[in-house]
């Protein structure tokens, strides 16, 4: 059996995708599925067909952060259900749900899908999208720190405007990971493309791309292969603090 554990010490490449059928032709350039559950069609029984060797990242992302799952608790539920599978390697839960910052949350069972989590050894990605704006530099900072103590990894994903946009997030991953947070950061749309290949010599821990351009998950996504190359050419500097 592949060894389907993760661990985010290093880069994590993800193909992000709503079809596990993508695992073979991601095997090339990704380190990871993120399995999109809120966009695919039975999800569950995708997870119990799996042969492929890509450890699975379970992401059932919620209808009030631009996601595909409207059911709170249902959504919840399948996670926690996807958790038992052992290629599922590290799960996705939005900070808005553990911390019940949004109405239509269900904290309590967002927080016991993280418990559960944690009893079984999966990392928990908690994650926080802007899909309006990147906030002020302290802001970002104070948001990198709220979802690095709400998961394994802090991620971080806001829409860059301009170029200020963009430095202001790869500043705040730089602060963070100097700080020993593990985060991981994206700027969406045009102006933010550039910081998914750069933002890993900040420190960022993951990335993620579709396996075909016309399949992206978030607006300004590389292609997969694209991503992999930008990243690998990337090399990180040696007269860094970090
Ligand atoms: O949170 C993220 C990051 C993302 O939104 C991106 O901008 O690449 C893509 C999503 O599929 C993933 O869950």
């Amino acid at each position: 059996m592949p060894d389907f554990a993760l661990s985010f010490d290093e880069f994590v490449l993800a193909a992000s995708t709503d079809s596990l059928a993508d695992e073979p032709a991601a095997r090339e350039h990704a380190d990871a599925v993120e399995f999109r559950l809120d966009l695919a069609d039975d999800p569950l029984e995708q997870l119990s067909a799996y042969d492929g060797e890509l450890p699975i990242i379970a992401t059932n992302r919620a209808a009030w952060e631009a996601g595909g799952a409207s059911d709170e608790t249902e959504r919840l539920l399948t996670v926690e259900t996807a958790l038992e599978d052992d290629a599922v390697a590290a799960i996705d839960l939005e900070c808005r749900a553990l911390d019940g910052s949004v109405a239509a949350a269900d904290t309590e069972t967002a927080q016991q899908v993280r418990t559960s989590a944690r009893e079984a050894g999966v990392p928990v990605i908690a994650s926080i999208h802007d899909f309006e704006a990147t906030p002020p530099r302290e802001k970002l900072t104070a948001l990198l720190d709220r979802a690095a103590d709400a998961g394994t990894v802090g991620k971080l994903a806001t829409t860059a405007h301009d170029r200020g946009d963009a430095l202001a997030l790869l500043s705040a991953t730089h602060e963070a990971t100097a700080a020993g947070k593990t985060v991981a950061t994206m700027g969406m749309g045009a102006a933010g493309q550039h910081t998914r290949a750069v933002a890993p010599i900040y420190g960022s821990a993951i990335g993620y791309a579709p396996v075909e351009a016309a399949e992206a998950t978030a607006p300004g996504q590389y292609p997969l292969a694209t991503l992999r190359e930008l990243v690998d050419g990337l090399a990180t500097p040696t007269n860094n603090d970090v």
